[in-house]
């Protein structure tokens, strides 16, 4: 793993936990926050984004498949916040099953 990639998923939630606190407007992550839809937009995002990720796997496209990855891993960051969960709690789980 490159230098620059190692805490790209801490930092994103930071990010994300910064958007949520404070809702630039410009911001996609903090339109997410405030949606009518409330979590639903979320969560169809990753309906959707799932989906895409299936066909570009069927159509062994691993550049696609790794942008689809991106948008899963990102919608989810998202979704845990909403959730008041953390990362953390993402990387506990993973470490019980070890
Ligand atoms: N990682 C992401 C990220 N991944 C996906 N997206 C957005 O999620 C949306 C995906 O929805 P769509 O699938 O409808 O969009 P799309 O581009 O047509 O989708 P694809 O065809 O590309 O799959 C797009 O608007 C993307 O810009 C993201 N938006 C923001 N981030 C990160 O969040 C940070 C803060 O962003 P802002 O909140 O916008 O400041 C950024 O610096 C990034 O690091």
């Amino acid at each position: 793993m490159s230098d620059d990639t190692g805490d790209v998923i801490d930092e994103l939630f930071t990010v994300i936990e910064d958007r949520k606190t404070n809702l630039p407007e410009d911001s996609y992550t903090a339109s997410l926050f405030t949606h009518e839809k409330g979590e639903n937009a979320v969560l169809e995002k990753l309906g959707e984004e799932t989906t895409e990720l299936i066909l570009a796997a069927k159509d062994n496209d691993t550049e696609e498949l790794a942008h689809e990855s991106a948008d899963i891993v990102y919608h989810l960051l998202v979704l845990l916040s909403m959730k008041e969960m953390d990362v953390d709690d993402l990387r506990t789980e993973l470490a019980k099953r070890r």
